[in-house]
């Protein structure tokens, strides 16, 4: 397949209709904080009593879920930018508008339709998040990791994270399709980060492990699947970068993380899987590469939202066939912790 990616100019990020006022505003809070220490008010100027979001609501949002779908997925599928055809395999679907779910933030940005997906798929019950939520768009990073929380309690055991991503690994090329095998969560090393504030014991420790949060069983099946699939010419292994956005990164920001083996770089993904690997979720993440990041200044090329879109559009179909194939493959527990819920 040819990906022309010589991008047209322009942005297309549709405006934000939320303010920052979320994350950084200091007025007090209208929801209690964690199970173990809901008197605690953070006062760090980047971490509000206000973006604590409380096990109840949590837990209100996934019982009204369960109480609109018969669904009780092992599954939970994010899926990135121009990616959102993942959630068309699913059979027997039940779908919400995020507008429609109690406690859901919405959606902002194009190429994200902001709906939650249910179905099964080869015999895994799923659900599939058409959209995800960015910092960029004004929420807390509590709020763009709430629906990780939700589909533990629905029961869920693995998450499969995708995104679309610039390419910084000399090699790689638009249209690959890399195995995230590791993160760098800029947000987080600077104090930005969905865990700050109170520990909620119920999901997880105060101090969990990331050293292996993309599991490798996961990783080496996709690699077969890939070879079994008669892709593996396009397919990467690689570290991913979650920096802030909403901008592209400048030559001197691209060189920089080239430096530091960052292979490819988005705005979104880290923080989720940071969520989801300390309430002990099975984590598979893939990055479409969908555009080189550019990182000389004799080069005239500069990206933009609508030719990453055209990327997610042109691989969807291999990047759905190795997704489904994964997903048949998992083993799954049968942890109910919609029942036994944490
Ligand atoms: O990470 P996803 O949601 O795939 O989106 C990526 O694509 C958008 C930029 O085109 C940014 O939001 C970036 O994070
Ligand atoms: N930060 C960042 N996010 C992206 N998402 C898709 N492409 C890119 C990129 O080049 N940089």
């Amino acid at each position: 397949m040819e990906i022309n990616l010589v991008a047209a100019a322009g942005t297309t990020l549709i405006n934000p209709s939320c303010c920052f006022k979320s994350t950084f505003s200091s007025s007090s809070s209208s929801s209690s904080s964690s199970s173990s220490s809901s008197s605690v008010v953070c006062q760090s100027s980047i971490m509000h009593s206000k973006d604590q979001i409380s096990h109840d609501e949590y837990q209100k949002t996934a019982d009204w879920l369960m109480s609109q779908t018969k669904h009780r997925p092992q599954v939970a599928i994010i899926c990135g930018s121009g990616l959102g055809m993942l959630a068309d395999t699913l059979k027997c679907q039940d779908s919400f508008a995020y507008s429609d779910i109690p406690g859901f933030p919405q959606s902002t940005v194009q190429g994200h339709a902001g709906r939650l997906v249910f179905g099964e798929l080869k015999g895994k019950t799923c659900v599939c998040m058409q959209g995800r939520f960015h910092m960029y768009e004004g929420h807390s990073l509590a709020k763009t990791t709430f629906p990780v929380r939700v589909f533990k309690l629905l029961g869920v055991e693995t998450l499969i994270v995708t995104n679309a991503a610039g390419s910084l690994a000399d090699g790689f090329h638009p249209g690959d399709i890399m195995i995230i095998k590791d993160h760098v969560n800029f947000p987080g090393l600077v104090g930005l980060n969905p865990l700050s504030g109170p520990n909620d014991d119920k999901f997880g420790p105060r101090f969990p492990a990331m050293s292996s949060c993309y599991d490798k069983d996961l990783r080496c099946l996709a690699l077969d699947i890939a070879k079994q699939q008669g892709v593996s010419g396009f397919m990467q292994e690689g570290v991913y970068a979650m920096v802030g956005g909403p901008n592209f990164e400048s030559i001197a920001e691209a060189r920089l993380l080239h430096r530091l083996g960052v292979d490819a770089v988005g705005m979104s993904t880290a923080a989720e899987v940071v969520v989801a690997t300390h309430c002990g979720l099975r984590v598979f993440g893939l990055s479409l590469i969908t555009n080189k990041v550019v990182k000389s200044y004799e080069d005239s090329e500069s990206v933009n939202h609508d030719g990453v879109l055209e990327v997610g559009r042109l691989r969807s179909l291999t990047v759905q066939q190795l997704v489904t194939e994964l997903i048949s493959r998992i083993e799954i527990n049968n942890n109910d912790d919609s029942k036994n819920a944490v």
